[in-house]
């Protein structure tokens, strides 16, 4: 695993313990939630200063030189999330139990890192990921809904389902039905697909993990185009994903001791980040 993280940053993991009914039922409730009218929607809106709640299409543009907002639309989750819609209760008991899910699997994902890496300390990304799921730690569930293009719909100059971008945290966990269209950068500069595998997942390292081991492990950039097949472009995608970050106030020191890069705290490497994309 740490072979493939190393060099390309990105690889499928199976058995990973989510049984596929899960990610199934939390597919469904989403789609059922994103199949709702705008002003239904609007009631669960993300407010400006919250991570919370649902993103409309083209509110988001993962990557800035793009033209125009991303087609797509989210749902955002933390584990303090109080934004649900009350006509569909089961959204959140469901949305719910799959976060806990992934947060379990996430933390024993951290543990074959730590081997991979021969840590001395193999619970040092345990201990940094102490308050996971709870307030001081901000690790979030994205659902993610990529709309069909309809017919008549003239798509935008540039546009993508999600722009080029690499993840900001330390882990992904990416969940993708079985539409396709996620594409991967190699070293090379280009960029080949993740085609979905079932009852797999995708892992992924983020900038903060990047940073963490000076480069050793990659964050590698990703985007998912408007699909060029006329049966694909008219189909949903859905993908559902575990943002992992450090708490808050973990310090991001290099642990090679090579100092490559300054040690800095989660919170203030967020908002460095957030700084610079919004
Ligand atoms: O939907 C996907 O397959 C990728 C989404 C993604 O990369 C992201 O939201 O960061
Ligand atoms: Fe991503």
């Amino acid at each position: 695993m740490c072979q493939a993280l190393q060099n390309i940053g990105f690889c499928y993991l199976k058995n990973h313990g989510v049984p596929d009914e899960q990610l199934k039922q939390v597919l469904e409730y989403s789609k059922q939630f994103f199949s709702q009218p705008l002003e239904e929607k609007e009631k669960c809106a993300k407010p400006d200063e919250g991570y919370d709640g649902w993103i409309g299409l083209e509110k988001e543009n993962l990557n800035l030189e793009r033209p125009v907002g991303d087609y797509k639309e989210t749902y955002n989750i933390t584990p303090t999330c109080e934004i649900w819609p009350t006509n569909m209760p089961e959204f959140e008991t469901v949305l719910m139990d799959f976060l806990r899910k992934c947060i379990d699997l996430a933390l024993r994902v951290f543990d074959v890192i730590s081997v991979g890496l021969n840590l001395e300390d193999k619970n040092f990304f345990r201990n940094c990921h102490k308050l996971i799921g709870q307030r001081g730690n901000v690790t979030a569930l994205r659902s993610l809904f990529y709309p069909a293009i309809p017919m008549e719909k003239e798509i935008k100059e540039g546009q993508v389902r999600c722009g080029e971008h690499s993840d900001y945290g330390t882990l992904t966990l990416l969940f993708q039905d079985l539409v396709g269209g996620l594409e991967v950068k190699t070293r090379d500069g280009d960029y080949i697909p993740a085609t979905p595998i079932s009852s797999t997942i995708v892992v992924n390292i983020g900038d903060m993990m990047q940073r963490w081991t000076a480069d050793k492990l990659i964050a590698t950039k990703h985007r998912v185009l408007i699909p060029k097949e006329e049966s694909i472009k008219r189909q949903n995608r859905q993908s559902a994903a575990l943002f992992v970050v450090p708490d808050s106030f973990s310090v991001i020191t290099c642990l090679d001791d090579s100092e490559k890069y300054p040690p800095i705290t989660c919170i203030d490497y967020l908002y460095g980040k957030f700084y610079e994309k919004f």
